[in-house]
Order: C-alpha cells, then sequence, then structure tokens
C-alpha cells in the first residue's frame, strides 16, 4: 500500500483527488491510499480529502508518494524536496524547465531508488491512440501540427514547456527530431502568443510545430501530414473510452511503483521525455537569440 498526497488544486489536481479518491477497481490504483492533499491556499476539505502541510507530507512515514499537479514554475523544487525526503513522484508536464535540472530529478530519483513519473496524457486519448494506428506503416513527406489555445499564466513558463505535449506528440508519431528554425510572434498586450517551431526528421523530413495562444482561441490541434500514399488533415474522431486519461495514467503510475513495468518502457519513456525537453530548450534559446531578450 502507498499513501499518497496530491500537491496543488487547481484543474488537474482536483482531477487527481478524485481519481485518488475513487481508485479503478481491479487495478494497482488500488493500492494507493489517499492521505491527504498539500495546497499553498489554506482550503476546506476535498471531495473528503484533507489539507496537510508540506512539512507533514514530507515527513510522514505513511506517505510514500507524492502527485504534483503545481503550475510549471514550481514542479522542480516540489519534485526535489519529495525524492529527497524519499518519497515516489508523480509530476504533471513538463517535469522541467530545462535539460540540466531534469537529469539533475531523474539522477536523484535513481540515487534514492524512488521512481518518478511523469505524466503525458497527451499520448492517452482515444483519438491519439487511434491517430498513432492510422499512421503507422506510413512513410511521412512532411507535416504540420497547429494547437491554439487560450492564453496561460505567466507561471506555465516558455511556451516550447508549456506546450511539450504536441512536440511529445510529434516525437513520438515520427522519432528524435532535430531542430531546424523556431521563431516566436507575441503581442504582450493582447496577450498573443505564436510559436513556429521547424524540425528535420532522421529521414530528413521536414515537420512544422505551431501553438498559438490568445483570448477567445479555443484548445484544437489542427494536422496536415502528408504522406507518400496519402494526406491526414483531421483527426480522427475515436469514441471516449470508459476509463478517463488521468486515470489511465493513475494507474501506470501505481504499476511503476509496484514493479510491474518493464526497464526498457521505462529506459523508452525517459528518452523520450529528455529528448522532448532538449528540443524545447533549444527552440527557447533560438527564440530568444532572435528577439534578443529574456522571456
Ligand atoms: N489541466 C489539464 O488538463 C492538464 C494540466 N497539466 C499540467 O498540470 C499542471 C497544473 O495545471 P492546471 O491544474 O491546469 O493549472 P491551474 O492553474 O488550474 O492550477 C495550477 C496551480 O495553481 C494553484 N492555484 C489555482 N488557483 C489558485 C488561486 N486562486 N490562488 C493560488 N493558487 C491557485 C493550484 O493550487 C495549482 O497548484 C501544469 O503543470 C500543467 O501543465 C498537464 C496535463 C493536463
Ligand atoms: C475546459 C477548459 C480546459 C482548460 C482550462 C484546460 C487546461 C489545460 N489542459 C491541458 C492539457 C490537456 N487537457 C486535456 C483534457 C482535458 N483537460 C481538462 O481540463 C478537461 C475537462 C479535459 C477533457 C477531457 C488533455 C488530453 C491534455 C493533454 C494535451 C492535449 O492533448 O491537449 C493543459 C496543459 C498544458 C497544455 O498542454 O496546453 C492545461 C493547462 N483544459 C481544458 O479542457
Amino acid at each position: 500500500m502507498f499513501g499518497t498526497v496530491v500537491v496543488g488544486v487547481g484543474i488537474a489536481g482536483r482531477v487527481r483527488i478524485r481519481d485518488l479518491v475513487n481508485p479503478l477497481p481491479s487495478t494497482a490504483s488500488e493500492k494507493m491510499i489517499p492521505k491527504g492533499f498539500v495546497s499553498r491556499r489554506t482550503l476546506e476539505d476535498q471531495q473528503g480529502l484533507k489539507q496537510i502541510s508540506l512539512d507533514d507530507a514530507l515527513a510522514r512515514e505513511d506517505i510514500h508518494a507524492a502527485i504534483i499537479c503545481t503550475e510549471n514554475s514550481y514542479h522542480e523544487d516540489c519534485i526535489r524536496k519529495f525524492l529527497e525526503a524519499g518519497k515516489h513522484v508523480c509530476v504533471e508536464y513538463p517535469m522541467a524547465l530545462s535539460l540540466d535540472v531534469a537529469h539533475d530529478l531523474w539522477d536523484l530519483a535513481d540515487e534514492k531508488g524512488k521512481v518518478l513519473h511523469v505524466e503525458h496524457i497527451e499520448l492517452l486519448t482515444a483519438d491519439y491512440k487511434q491517430l498513432k494506428k492510422d499512421i503507422q506503416g506510413k512513410e511521412l513527406i512532411n507535416g504540420t501540427l497547429h494547437f491554439t489555445g487560450g492564453p496561460l499564466p505567466p507561471s506555465f513558463r516558455f511556451i516550447s514547456f508549456s506546450g511539450i505535449a504536441r512536440l511529445t506528440w510529434l516525437v513520438d508519431l515520427f522519432g528524435e527530431l532535430t531542430l531546424t528554425s523556431a521563431h516566436l510572434v507575441e503581442e504582450k498586450d493582447k496577450n498573443y502568443i505564436k510559436l513556429n517551431a521547424s524540425f528535420h526528421t532522421t529521414e530528413n523530413q521536414p515537420l512544422t510545430w505551431i501553438e498559438e495562444r490568445g483570448p477567445g482561441l479555443s484548445r484544437c490541434k489542427n494536422i496536415n501530414f502528408h504522406f507518400t500514399s496519402d494526406t491526414m488533415t483531421c483527426l480522427p474522431d475515436a469514441p471516449r473510452e470508459f476509463v478517463g486519461v488521468f486515470m489511465q495514467d493513475f494507474i501506470i503510475f501505481s504499476q511503476k511503483l509496484q514493479g510491474q513495468v518493464r526497464q526498457e518502457a521505462l529506459q523508452g519513456e525517459k528518452r523520450r521525455i529528455l529528448h522532448c525537453l532538449e528540443l524545447a530548450e533549444k527552440i527557447q534559446q533560438l527564440c530568444e537569440k532572435t528577439t534578443g531578450s529574456r522571456m
């Protein structure tokens, strides 16, 4: 049994509390025992769960794992504290805001012999699983993934990190990428931002990622993938799965704690996460170079 706390009570944190309090019967998630939640604010009970202090969460011996759902700017500090206290960690993406920090945190997890799991629910949606199946075996000529969404607060940090889910899609679909260019358009007074990043696949085929955020833009992903066989211009519309994406991720985390995930799978996942963070960092550096300012 693994005593577990949720840290950070925003949209993701509330969903995590829901899943922790209602594990899916006959899955590894049943071994996770809710012990409370941690927040910088003083909050009333959440879905029957009590608030506890960060210090208590770190010190208590009946707490073995933390699910970190704070804004991106707090991930590093939170992960470090829980790993140092000898707890397993599940963190919402992006795990860190630089490649160095990410390496450092994995090293700390290894040193402590604890699981460091990074949520990537974008790979668990029914639509994505269908897309991956549909693309299998096709030869890419070129492609674009264009995301739009509402503005994020500054604590979600640079757009290539807050939007790492789109990068993760491209890498999971087409393999490791090489960045060829990155360009940022920002209209701060309008709360509008647009990133345009270009890559080559290992086969030298071009891919473009556009991440656009501004008031009135609804969450949407547009694809335009040209293959030698055909062209895909919309996402497949797969029926919703019975088990929600955050619950699927919670089960994977629980399986990792129980030693039920193979080493090769863990290593592959870590390699993908680090590769995406490396690309995100290179995009940030290139954008800062071209605008000449830190963002
Ligand atoms: N919402 C989602 O569907 C997903 C979120 N994530 C990740 O989860 C993390 C958290 O994202 P969200 O929960 O969506 O963000 P959010 O803005 O709802 O919550 C983020 C943090 O803000 C704090 N917070 C919220 N309202 C506050 C207030 N009025 N005063 C002080 N603190 C407040 C919460 O305690 C929480 O720690 C991010 O790293 C994000 O990238 C990842 C995948 C999906
Ligand atoms: C309605 C308002 C709404 C908000 C404010 C929201 C926030 C939100 N959703 C995210 C990802 C995500 N959010 C979802 C899904 C959901 N997330 C949800 O809050 C709900 C209700 C679903 C619906 C099932 C998924 C699958 C991702 C992963 C990235 C993606 O594929 O878009 C992220 C992480 C950063 C990012 O990838 O953009 C944020 C901040 N999502 C929303 O849908």
